[in-house]
């Protein structure tokens, strides 16, 4: 007996509907239906679009409704991947539906439509006149027309009936092929009723019948000069047909010369034994392959990945954000051709959609993509990797709030497979868990042909001003690039953030404001002109001189990419000047096009925000400067230091990477900050030492588990009285080791009209966390569609905006 109910996750993300519903499979659609497919249901009195999660043989649910269609041929989702997806559900407590919508092309996610159904003639003559021969009007096209009692009456009267639909936006893309049918006769036959006008129809008849191969229409109308007119003569005749076929994009294509793997240098081989002999015995390893810029991690990934494509296995490699690193993708797309599939931000929905059905139909062996491209529906993963393990960008801070790390490891335990977490600049969490052993650590701590680490300066800008020197480009940092640019050799300018101005600085000592207990800057709040911290609510009244020095240079901070542009046209007028940042990258393709631009020399300085730290291999680079290192060490985030550190390392590895020695410039006004010290250094031990004591100290992750919730509501009291509430609830049903701090207002007060505020728990061990938080939750079920009341929580924050 064949199953007859399916259970179905349906498109509607609420607490109400988080849950798996029996529905019919009709007879109609028996044999069709396979766990994994999208169905559009009827639910309520609309239409909408579920996942089959499994079927069963009968239901204890009376008056099932039946599933209305199945919108795939192939199921969407593999049997791994749904039960991947309903762990991802439980472990960042989301909703089931907004699992399932992550792991999936934007393509595939369905927009609803209703329109007016026509079953008989409206006795209203308006509405009557709008139908103007059609069975159907769209919503939008009536909403001003015909009021809405009129046609609740047309209802009534079963004249009309709404009509809900499903579609997605997945779109193949297909061209007409011509295919020719008629036998010879059947064109004699045809050329013998022909007038002798009908030059152009001779012509084909003769073309037709000589054509051995289906030819796309286009080309057909090229070569005989002639319309689809025409043609339609011979398909009414049925000499020809014509059909659609599909053709996969190719947004990659062009010049691919396929490069070799390198002979591996010894640090090299020793990393990819290691990795080998883990997928040889199939063994769900987890290692933390800590190589220093340069040292020739990429190729190792590339001889992993070749490896397990000789076994018939597949492979995820992930980048932080893509289109910052096209020199990565490359290297991929090189070694491996067509075998890659490219998971693109900006690609549009279309080509995203083909290239992530590579990966279903098997036609490619590697995906490479950011965040949600560990969910590629592969089906024989030998090996995942995950370059820059570090970056902040590999965390979703949306529902799903999953790391992708903790994901590959779980899609690791089902392949069984190893992962590789690569990065000069291990994140504390990551690295913590390589020392204990969880995790396996692979050192390279040297650079390909031992090229020594380009050596870096620290600039002091307090001394700079005290010296009268009020630019921001300090002496130094201005000979240097005086020099790059008659030696004709390239400069990379790297400025923090852009705009990030709630910090206050002094900048005549460098002193920033901080919180006694929390050891994270004050954020400014310009409603009371106060100073406050975002974890534990301290507060006090913004200074007028500076706490320390006296001094009334006290002032915001935050200098913009595009001050800094000015400032190099003016301070080096024969400079060319490539900028990137938000502004002049929002374009598609715009970051490739400027890295190119740098590439091609055909500028002497890049200047940009974070987006330049990454991945960036330019020869002439001997200069990397650093403007203010400080934007980001006073970010109010106690992982300011850390990701200073890792930015400084980062954009130093930029320098000098071939034959030509680079150098550093790093301009602060904390110069004897350990992060900055450390990183001068390239002593990530010594960084990781003393940082792992200070989150010990105030205790924070890697040795407290961190949670934010945070509420939103348009009405700023009733934000903070519903987190005072939670706060209450979590002091009194976690147990006495959790700290419990806040409700305070969170370090961006107001986004889009709506306050914000949070409360943060520190724990190392509460098994009851997720339960008290869904109880939470559920409490306040009733107000989110009431009040617009909104809470978020994230069980892993990683950015503490
Ligand atoms: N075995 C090798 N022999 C010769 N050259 C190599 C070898 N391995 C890598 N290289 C070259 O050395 C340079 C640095 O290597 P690669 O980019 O792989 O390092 P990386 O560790 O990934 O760097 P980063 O973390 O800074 O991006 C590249 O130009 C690469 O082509
Ligand atoms: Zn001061
Ligand atoms: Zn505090």
């Amino acid at each position: 007996m064949t199953d007859k109910i399916a259970h179905v996750v349906v498109d509607v993300p609420s607490v109400n509907t988080d849950r798996f519903y029996d529905y019919l499979i009709p007879e109609s659609l028996q044999g069709a239906i396979h766990v994994g497919m999208r169905v559009t249901v009827p639910f309520g009195n609309r239409t909408i679009m579920g996942y089959v999660l499994s079927t069963a043989k009968e239901s204890k649910v009376k008056g099932l409704k039946p599933i209305q269609s199945c919108l795939d041929v192939q199921p969407v989702l593999t049997e791994e991947l749904i039960s991947l997806g309903k762990w991802l559900a439980q472990e960042t407590m989301s909703f089931f539906i907004s699992s399932f919508q992550a792991m999936l092309p934007q393509a595939l996610k369905a927009s609803y439509k209703k329109s007016l159904h026509r079953v008989d003639t409206p006795s209203n003559p308006t509405l009557n006149a709008l139908f103007d021969g059609r069975d159907n009007i769209d919503f939008d096209e009536l909403e001003t027309l015909i009021p809405l009692k009129i046609i609740n009456e047309e209802i009534k009267r079963e004249t009309v009936t709404w009509e809900y639909h499903v579609t997605t936006k997945e779109s193949n893309k297909t061209v007409t092929m011509v295919k020719v049918v008629g036998e010879l006769e059947a064109f004699d036959r045809y050329l013998a009723h022909l007038s002798k006008q009908a030059k152009k129809q001779y012509q084909l008849t003769e073309y037709f019948s000589t054509m051995d191969q289906d030819q796309p229409l286009k080309t057909v109308l090229e070569r005989n000069k002639t319309t689809r007119q025409t043609i339609k003569k011979f398909v009414e005749a049925g000499l020809i047909t014509l059909y659609q076929q599909q053709v996969d994009r190719n947004p990659y294509a062009g010049d691919m010369t396929k490069t070799r793997p390198l002979p591996l240098q010894s640090q090299q081989s020793e990393a990819l034994d290691k990795i080998v002999d883990s997928m040889k015995k199939k063994r769900p390893d987890t290692y933390l392959l800590h190589g220093v810029t340069g040292s020739g991690k990429t190729e190792v990934y590339l001889q992993a990945i070749d490896w397990a494509i000789k076994q018939g296995r597949e492979a995820i490699v992930l980048v932080p954000e893509i289109s910052l690193t096209p020199m990565m993708v490359e290297r991929f797309k090189r070694r491996f051709g067509d075998e890659v599939a490219v998971l693109h931000s900006a690609l549009s929905i279309g080509e995203r959609f083909d290239e992530w059905r590579k990966i279903q139909k098997k036609t490619v062996k590697v995906a490479v993509g950011a965040r949600s491209a560990i969910f590629a529906p592969f089906e024989n993963l030998g090996i995942m990797i995950i370059d820059e393990e570090h970056e902040s960008t590999y965390k979703q801070e949306d529902h799903p709030r999953y790391h992708v790390r903790d994901v590959a490891i779980k899609r690791a335990e089902y392949h069984q497979c190893p992962v590789v977490l690569g990065t000069a600049t291990p994140t504390l969490e990551t690295f913590a868990r390589a020392k204990k052993g969880v995790y396996q650590l692979i050192d390279m701590p040297e650079r390909i042909n031992h090229t020594a680490m380009p050596h870096v300066t620290i600039e002091d800008m307090r001394e700079e001003l005290h010296q009268g020197n009020r630019t921001m480009f300090s002496r130094r940092l201005k000979l240097a690039i005086e020099k790059r640019l008659q030696n004709n050799e390239q400069v990379v300018l790297f400025l923090n953030r852009r705009g990030y101005s709630t910090f206050v600085m002094c900048r005549d000592c460098g002193h920033v404001v901080e919180c006694p207990s929390c050891d994270i800057s004050l954020t400014y709040h310009q409603r009371e002109h106060r100073l406050k911290c975002h974890y534990c609510n301290y507060s006090e009244p913004m200074p007028n001189v500076c706490p320390h020095c006296q001094s009334d240079t006290i002032r915001f901070f935050g200098t913009g990419t595009e001050k800094v542009e000015e400032a190099l046209n003016e301070t080096f007028p024969e400079a060319r000047v490539i900028r990137m940042d938000v502004d002049t990258t929002r374009k598609k393709g715009a970051h490739e096009r400027l890295l190119k631009q740098f590439g091609q020399k055909q500028a002497d300085i890049l200047l940009g925000t974070q987006m330049i730290a990454k991945g960036l291999d330019f020869p002439d680079v001997t200069l990397v400067g650093v403007l203010t290192a400080d934007g980001l060490l006073n970010l109010p985030d106690f992982r300011a230091a850390e990701k200073t550190f890792q930015l400084l390392t980062q954009v130093s590895g930029r320098a000098g990477r071939h034959e030509l020695t680079g150098e550093v410039i790093v301009q602060t006004y904390t110069p004897e900050h350990y992060s900055v010290l450390f990183a001068k250094a390239y002593d990530y031990h010594g960084f990781f030492k003393q940082e792992m004591a200070l989150r010990k100290a105030y205790q924070y992750p890697p040795y407290y588990f961190l949670t934010l919730i945070t509420v939103t509501h348009e009405q700023r009291l009733r934000a903070e009285e519903v987190t005072r509430v939670i706060q209450k609830l979590l002091v009194k049903h976690l147990s006495e080791e959790a700290i419990i701090l806040g409700p305070s207002p969170s370090p961006i007060e107001r986004i889009k009209g709506r306050y914000r505020f949070q409360c943060m728990v520190k724990y190392k061990n509460e098994p009851d966390l997720h339960h008290v938080l869904k109880k939470i939750l559920d409490h306040y079920q009733k107000d989110y569609q009431k009040e617009k009341l909104m809470i978020h929580i994230d069980l892993n924050p990683q950015q503490l905006m």
